[in-house]
């Protein structure tokens, strides 16, 4: 019955090149969207891999992704059980790692009325400004040195999300007295190398009961100590009521209804937050400043907007941003070709389900494959090169032939917040200073990913000159 049943299933296709057990796991080349995308054009637009004991599906057309994110949105709206999630997602329980259920229906209420409303955005409007500003005073500081904008940026959303959550300035603090946010920026830089790691144990059931290179054993201990760290800020907020941190108003929510908004369901929240609201909002801005750098003319353009709108006695604030629609497109076009999760974040079937007429059995992972859609040469024209006009028309291509946040139920919620310190910080730093390359070279736009978000391969480097009449606004 069960080899009937195999034979009629009409799988999309893959690459003949399959090992015994590994499957195709030779074939995982990073960055995978590109070798994903390679592997499209010779096999079509949907096309399976046998990871391991493992089928995945790669999806590379705005068509057949939005027959994922439409007809069968609530069926692919699983997680696979990986085991960065397990120990990252607090044993599958956070709103990234969490598959379709109450539970994770919830944590989409939660976060969405608690903090990633307008209002509570508004709320934290003055913690954006201020660390833009920050951020603006330590580029001033380099003068005409070369200026390296990744650590800048990562201060910046680093401290932004902490803020949000607790009040807590961690990053780009300079004295080393300051245990506490040493400890954290130690732990969180070491669960940045595992959020990059591919586990071939999550293919290969053997190699993860062998614990292959003690993977699961420093995981574990790592997101042990992540977890009473973030218990101990739970306990110091709960022992000085009321303040206004999105953990201060999640724990009074706590006392009205302990059962749903346990000490767990807070520090999954937050842990979320760090994980996904940091590195793919700063290395959109690297790569909106490094693509600019190789295009003058957008830069001057850009300026001439902002100074038109705001003058030049005031800083750029978050609500001109709807009335700069050039700055605008530059971030959109920056979303196009540099999306910062290019594979979205890799769904499950929880049934068995079509896409482009083939059959998706229960289980298997899907990834879209956005970066390939959005180069599409059937879709975009001139799709490789950097043109914030296309996004200046009347009708501008959206979902699904675009779709850096993903699209449908799990598409991101922090999406409206991303928009907002993205379009702060690129602008302001197009406002406040001259941009220039350091040398004749253009900048290279080599993506370097082995994870989850692609950050450029070489960190940007740049030369600024404050512009006098600024200089007062931010110093
Ligand atoms: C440039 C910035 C960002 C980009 C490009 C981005 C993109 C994405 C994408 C593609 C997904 C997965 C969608 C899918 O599974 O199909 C996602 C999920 C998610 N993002 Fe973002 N994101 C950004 C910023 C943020 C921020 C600032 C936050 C919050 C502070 C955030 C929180 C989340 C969460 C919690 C999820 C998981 C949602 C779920 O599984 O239900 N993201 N994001």
């Amino acid at each position: 019955n069960y080899c009937v049943r195999r034979e009629k299933r009409n799988i999309p296709p893959s690459p003949s090149n399959r090992l015994p057990l590994l499957g195709h796991l030779h074939l995982m080349k990073f960055p995978l969207h590109r070798t994903y995308h390679d592997l499209s054009q010779k096999l079509g637009p949907i096309f399976s891999l046998h990871f391991g004991s493992r089928l995945l599906v790669v999806v590379s057309t705005p068509a057949a992704a939005e027959e994922c994110f439409t007809k069968n949105d609530v069926v692919l709206a699983n997680r696979p059980k990986f085991l960065s999630a397990k120990y990252m997602g607090y044993n599958y329980m956070s709103i990234v790692a969490a598959s379709y259920s109450d539970h994770w229906r919830n944590l989409r209420r939660i976060t969405t009325l608690e903090v990633f409303s307008g209002a509570r955005l508004n709320s934290f409007q003055s913690i954006r400004a201020d660390e833009v500003r920050l951020m603006l005073g330590s580029v001033a500081r380099r003068g005409s040195a070369v200026v390296e904008l990744r650590p800048l940026l990562s201060i910046l959303t680093f401290n932004n999300i902490m803020r949000m959550i607790a009040g807590k300035r961690y990053f780009g603090v300079e004295d080393n007295d300051n245990e506490e946010a040493r400890e954290f920026r130690d732990l969180l830089k070491d669960v940045f190398k595992f959020t990059g790691v591919a586990n071939p144990g999550d293919f290969m059931p053997l190699l993860r009961w062998i614990d292959y290179k003690n993977f699961e054993k420093n995981l574990s201990a790592l997101t042990e100590k992540i977890d009473v760290f973030l218990q101990r800020l739970i306990e110091e907020h709960r022992s000085k009521k009321g303040g206004s941190t999105m953990l201060d108003h999640l724990l009074s929510l706590q006392e009205s209804e302990p059962e749903i908004y346990t000490d767990l369901v807070i520090k999954s929240i937050m842990l979320s937050m760090l994980l996904a609201g940091t590195d793919t909002s700063s290395a959109t801005v690297e790569w909106a400043m490094s693509v600019l750098l190789n295009h003058p003319d957008i830069i001057v353009k850009a300026r001439e907007e902002i100074d038109r709108v705001i003058g030049t006695d005031r800083l750029l604030h978050e609500t001109d941003l709807p009335n700069l629609p050039y700055l605008q497109s530059i971030i959109t076009e920056t979303f196009r070709l540099f999306p910062a999760t290019p594979l979205l974040i890799q769904h499950e079937a929880s049934a068995d389900c079509k896409i482009a007429g083939y059959d998706i059995p229960r289980g298997t992972i899907v990834q879209v494959n956005t970066w390939a859609i959005h180069r599409d040469p059937s879709i975009w024209d001139d799709p490789e090169t950097f043109k914030p006009e296309r996004f200046v028309a009347t009708n501008p291509p959206r979902a699904p032939q675009l779709l850096p946040f993903g699209m449908g139920r799990r598409a991101c919620p922090g999406n409206a917040l991303a928009q907002r310190v993205v379009g702060l910080a690129l602008g302001s730093l197009l406002q406040c200073f001259d941009w220039e390359r350091v040398d004749e070279k253009l900048v290279d736009l080599t993506d370097g990913n082995v994870g989850v978000t692609i950050s450029k391969l070489v960190p940007l480097e740049a030369r600024s000159k404050a512009r006098p009449s600024h200089e007062a606004l931010y110093v």
